[in-house]
């Protein structure tokens, strides 16, 4: 496997963007799909659109591969507004999650096409398709003659990225071209992306539902709701400080508690039985309505004697193994349940026990 490059290009004010997307707003009739959206990509970025369904995604994507024209805006191009540019006109690519490829051709000939349609050599066109095979993990031995309709979801997925490479594109599109797959593979074809990416240095824009797989891949995502970008930044930016609960719920199984500040540092949580008296990480004004994010594995419990910020008792309804680690499910009150990840050694005894964090560990998000 090609191993992964340190190169991490990340856009910033001061770079030549290669792809910007400037107030981009897409009407269809009176709805609006894509509501005013500005972004920049860089050069040899893996960049990534996710959000949930129907938040837009695709309907941008289509823009910036020219199949839909924005209602207002500009897409620029290193620089050239590109908005009634043609797709084949357009020096990108995009690879569908419902692949394409030709079926009464071998995957050599898939592979070869775009060099065919340039007029290369048949003798080039060959050892460029061997040489993408490879890149792609297919043994051309095996596979050069094999028809693409014999190919598993997965080979054919790997076709497909290698015609891409083919065409050379300034950037790739991928619209969820992974999720017709198993979780296994892929989780695989994941990792393979990001080192064929990185040793190609090519432009990816990816598009995905699952924000787990953004995370794994690129250099930074982009957050929609609604048609609008919630949040943009590098993976671990967007970890660590997720702006709302949206994002922070996005990201997976997260504790958010509904608190009302009761002045100062300190916060009722309604748990939906008895408001329990909580401290903050700041200062909030008194009436002020927040979520309070406490991850799964900032919550531990309490040994006698021990303190931390904040210290509820609560009844261990359930436990799972996650190979190395556990996670328990703990009720506060009927009805008002936490989830808690630990490692093994640190296995809970006992059904009632008490549960705390640190409140450095804690953010409040508005809602
Ligand atoms: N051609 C169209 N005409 C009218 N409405 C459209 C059209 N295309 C998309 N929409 C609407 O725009 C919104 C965004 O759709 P889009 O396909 O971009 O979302 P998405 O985030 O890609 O969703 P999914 O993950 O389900 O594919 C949806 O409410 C959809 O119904």
């Amino acid at each position: 496997m090609t191993p992964a490059c340190t190169y991490r290009p990340i856009m910033d004010d001061s770079a030549t963007p290669i792809l910007e997307v400037a107030n981009v707003t897409k009407r269809f009739g009176k709805f609006t799909a894509v509501n005013d959206v500005s972004f920049k990509i860089a050069d040899g970025e893996f960049f990534t659109l996710v959000g949930p369904s129907g938040s837009g995604k695709t309907t941008l994507l289509r823009m910036l591969v020219g199949m839909e024209k924005p209602t207002t805006g500009e897409l620029r191009l290193r620089g050239k507004i590109v908005n009634d540019l043609a797709p084949n006109k357009r020096p990108t690519c995009m690879v569908f999650q419902s692949l394409a490829l030709f079926p009464h051709m071998t995957v050599g000939k898939n592979v070869e096409f775009p060099l065919a349609i340039r007029g290369e050599r048949e003798s080039e066109r060959r050892t460029r398709a061997w040489e993408l095979l490879k890149l792609l993990h297919l043994d051309p031995n095996r596979y050069y003659d094999k028809n693409v309709t014999q190919c598993s979801g997965g080979e054919r997925q790997r076709v497909a990225l290698a015609r891409a490479l083919a065409y050379d594109p300034d950037i790739l599109f991928f619209d969820e071209p992974l999720s017709a797959l198993d979780a296994r593979l892929r989780k695989t074809l994941q990792k393979e992306l990001k080192d064929i990416q990185r040793s190609t240095k090519k432009t990816f824009c990816y598009v995905t539902h699952s924000l787990e797989e953004a995370m794994v891949m690129s250099d930074r995502v982009a957050i929609l709701r609604a048609g609008m970008i919630e949040q943009i930044g590098q993976p671990d930016e967007i970890y660590a400080s997720p702006k709302n609960a949206f994002v922070a719920e996005f990201m997976g199984e997260v504790n958010l508690l509904d608190i009302t500040a009761s002045g100062g540092t300190t916060a009722e949580w309604d748990t939906g039985r008895k408001p329990l008296v909580l401290n903050l990480p700041a200062p909030l004004d008194a009436g002020t309505k927040r979520k309070l994010l406490i991850r799964p594995e900032s919550l531990r419990f309490i040994d006698p004697g021990e303190t931390a910020g904040n210290t509820v008792p609560v009844r261990i309804l359930n436990q799972f193994s996650l190979g190395s680690r556990v996670q328990y499910h703990v009720e506060v009150v009927p009805g008002c349940t936490l989830t808690v990840e630990r490692l093994r050694e640190e296995r809970a005894s006992g059904t009632d026990t008490i549960l705390g964090w640190d409140l450095a560990d804690s953010q409040i998000l508005e809602s």
